[in-house]
């Protein structure tokens, strides 16, 4: 297969060409892959694209800060990133690697329940980088994504290594009761190759079966609103729902006691055809207004104008895949930095350009639909 040449990356879209002529194509299919005939992968950024900016001028923009709190934890950035399985298949040193690039740059990462590496071995990595505060106070956070399999006593060993290693947060993961049709990979057979394992369940492994099919013997598909309250009822940890892409859910999260809501559509790989995250925002966030419930974003958000437009539109925090797999794919913890930086040195410039100097000046009024300007509507 001729590959195309690699680019001095300047943007995330630079880091996804490049990692399109390294990876080999059974990992570069998983990646990239949505399910069926990823419309809303595709929607996922193109929704981006349809909002417009309203920016504020003569504001003093000279000193951006763009440090926020995730319940209750100060971090860097509003920047995060989102749990992908199987981060080995990208660069040897996987999930070790992000978690150093995370905690270097004092950044939320969530890790994946299927990573190659355990949740010791990741946490532990990313604590190799000193924690110190810097002045701005801010602090790496490590949260943990959670699949609730049938075997709930591994379900609550898993938390409670989980809680030990550090982690200050459950994601459980609710829009995966069966894996979505991903086609490459049915072509492919995808499986984890054999060097490798899924590090926090080496007993019950994928290698044998497609993904498809070790979802089916192990996630439980009777996963309903009563076992999001067991896991709470078992944990002191804060938990974090992640898959809430409508109002009438949001409610009900928000009904079942959850700490915060992520609007997410796994990056468009399981139920084809829903809404793009960042339209259904919107209804999320008025369902749960007044509840207390922290509302973050994920799918699609590849430059510091997307962070800048979903924070304007009221989410919280903004959480990133795919592009960490292209960092990471480029050149691992290097790469995993430089995707960070490059998307955080754009949303300090949108940010300035947009008038705002912190956090909470980003408002509703910096963002609309379509491109009629207000005076006419
Ligand atoms: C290769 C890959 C693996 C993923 N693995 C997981 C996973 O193990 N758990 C999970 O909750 N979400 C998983 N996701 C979904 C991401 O957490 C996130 O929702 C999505 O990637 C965001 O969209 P983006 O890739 O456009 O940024 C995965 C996504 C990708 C691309
Ligand atoms: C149960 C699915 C695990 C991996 C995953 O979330 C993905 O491939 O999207």
């Amino acid at each position: 297969m001729s590959r195309l040449p690699q680019l001095v990356p300047i943007s995330i879209a630079d880091l996804e060409h490049n990692a399109h002529t390294t990876l080999a194509i059974n990992a570069l299919d998983y990646y990239r892959s949505g399910a069926n005939d990823m419309q809303t992968l595709k929607d996922n950024q193109d929704a981006y694209s349809r909002l417009r900016l309203r920016p504020r001028i003569l504001r003093d923009v000279s000193k951006v800060d763009t440090t926020t709190t995730l319940l209750g934890h100060k971090v860097s950035s509003p920047i995060c990133i989102a749990p992908t399985a199987m981060q080995r298949l990208a660069n040897d040193a996987g999930e070790k690697a992000t978690a150093r690039a995370a905690a270097k740059a004092k950044k939320c990462m969530i890790l994946s329940s299927w990573s190659t590496t355990s949740a010791e071995d990741t946490i532990e990595a990313g604590r190799e980088v000193p924690w110190d505060q810097s002045a701005s106070g801010a602090l790496p956070l490590f949260w943990f994504q959670l699949y609730v399999y049938k075997d709930r006593v591994v379900t609550e060993q898993l938390i409670r290594r989980v809680e030990k290693a550090g982690y200050k947060a459950l994601v459980i993961t609710v829009d995966t009761p069966f894996l979505g049709r991903r086609l490459a990979d049915v072509r492919n057979v995808f499986k984890l190759p054999g060097h490798m394992s899924m590090a926090n369940f080496e007993h019950k492994d994928s290698k044998e079966s497609s993904l498809a099919a070790y979802v089916v013997s192990q996630i439980d598909p009777t996963l309903n609103w009563s076992d999001i309250a067991w896991v709470r009822s078992i944990t002191k940890l804060p938990v974090v729902v992640k898959g809430v892409l409508t109002a009438e859910d949001a409610k009900l999260a928000a009904d079942t006691g959850v700490e915060a809501i992520l609007v997410s559509n796994h990056g468009g790989r399981q139920l084809d055809g829903v809404l793009a995250t960042i339209d259904a925002l919107p209804e999320v966030l008025e369902a749960v207004k007044g509840r207390g419930v922290e509302v973050y974003i994920d799918g699609g958000v590849r430059k510091g104008t997307d962070v800048l437009k979903a924070l304007a539109l009221g989410a919280k925090a903004v959480f990133l895949g795919r592009p960490i797999l292209w960092g990471l794919a480029h050149d691992g913890e290097e790469g995993v930095s430089l995707a960070l930086n490059l998307i955080q040195q754009e949303f300090e410039l949108a940010m300035a350009l947009a008038g705002c100097c912190k956090i909470e000046d980003i408002n509703r009024d910096h963002v609309q639909h379509g491109t009629t300007a207000r005076s006419k509507l």
